[in-house]
């Protein structure tokens, strides 16, 4: 980007640096659908998640984060845009305190009322996400939109677990949850681009997959999202967790490609 520093516009609650140095691959970004390029060579995407390998879910202050074992490569992700094999490390959502906003990508600066991040690093070069996240190709989060209709069968045992990790901080035991459940049926038509972390660190090391699909969740379910709070439970003041998206940020001359046309 022609500014040296890319001022992100920080959510209030994020302590996280006010500018990136030199940062030209930001994330989100608004994908205008018409400006997207079609490459025939982007395969379709290929998962193979194990839900043995679910272990937790907590909420960190951001979100809440459904972790993964990712010592082996029994859950992963490769084709698509990918070059290497990516583990399944953890997946977490963004959302608004309406359903008009929250989603961090836009489409034609469409926003949708929430956003799920399926994050995976890059297996074949690196052996822990720590590293990877420092590195540009570490990183491949697929991010897919909901939208609020019909109630999500599959994503109702995690909202029934919401109320045990309400306060920042708190973990509890999540087993045998299986990521693919939270899939469109359609994975083959996503748009691509690289970019970064959309928290803290912002390090650009992300080869963004984004599903042309969404999926449907109910109103009340997303309100369990909404009943979440950014706070531990010593504060005095208790925030709910809401609006924890990051705005839209400068493209810097980047090409979002299409597996579609
Ligand atoms: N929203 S998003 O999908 O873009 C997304 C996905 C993953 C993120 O991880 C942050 C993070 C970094 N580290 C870390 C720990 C030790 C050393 C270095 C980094 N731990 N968690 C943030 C945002
Ligand atoms: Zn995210």
């Amino acid at each position: 980007c022609s500014s040296k520093y890319v001022l992100s516009q920080m959510h209030p609650m994020w302590q996280g640096p006010l500018a990136v140095p030199g940062g030209d691959r930001q994330s989100p970004i608004d994908i205008v659908v018409r400006k997207s390029v079609f490459d025939s060579k982007l395969k379709p995407l290929v998962t193979n998640y194990d839900p043995q390998t679910c272990q937790q879910i907590w909420n960190n202050g951001y979100s809440f984060l459904v972790e993964y074992d990712d010592t082996t490569d029994k859950s992963t992700l490769k084709g698509g845009p990918l070059q290497d094999q990516f583990r399944l490390c953890q997946f977490h959502f963004h959302w608004g305190e309406s359903n008009a906003w929250g989603s961090e990508h836009t489409v034609d600066r469409r926003l949708f009322p929430a956003e799920l991040h399926l994050v995976h690093w890059n297996s074949d070069k690196y052996s822990l996400f720590e590293e990877a996240v420092m590195e540009d190709n570490g990183l491949a989060v697929i991010g897919i939109f909901l939208k609020v209709g019909k109630r999500h069968e599959g994503l109702q045992k995690l909202v029934d677990a919401l109320p045990a990790i309400r306060h920042k901080d708190s973990v509890v035991e999540f087993t045998r949850f299986d990521p693919a459940c939270l899939l469109p049926a359609n994975t083959d038509d996503y748009w691509t681009y690289h970019g970064s972390l959309t928290t803290p660190p912002l390090t650009e090391s992300v080869s963004w997959i984004v599903m042309k699909q969404h999926i449907e969740v109910s109103h009340d379910q997303l309100a369990v999202f909404r009943s979440l709070l950014f706070t531990s439970a010593e504060e005095d003041v208790q925030k709910s967790m809401v609006n924890n998206f990051r705005v839209q940020q400068s493209l810097c001359g980047r090409t979002v490609r299409s597996s579609f046309t």
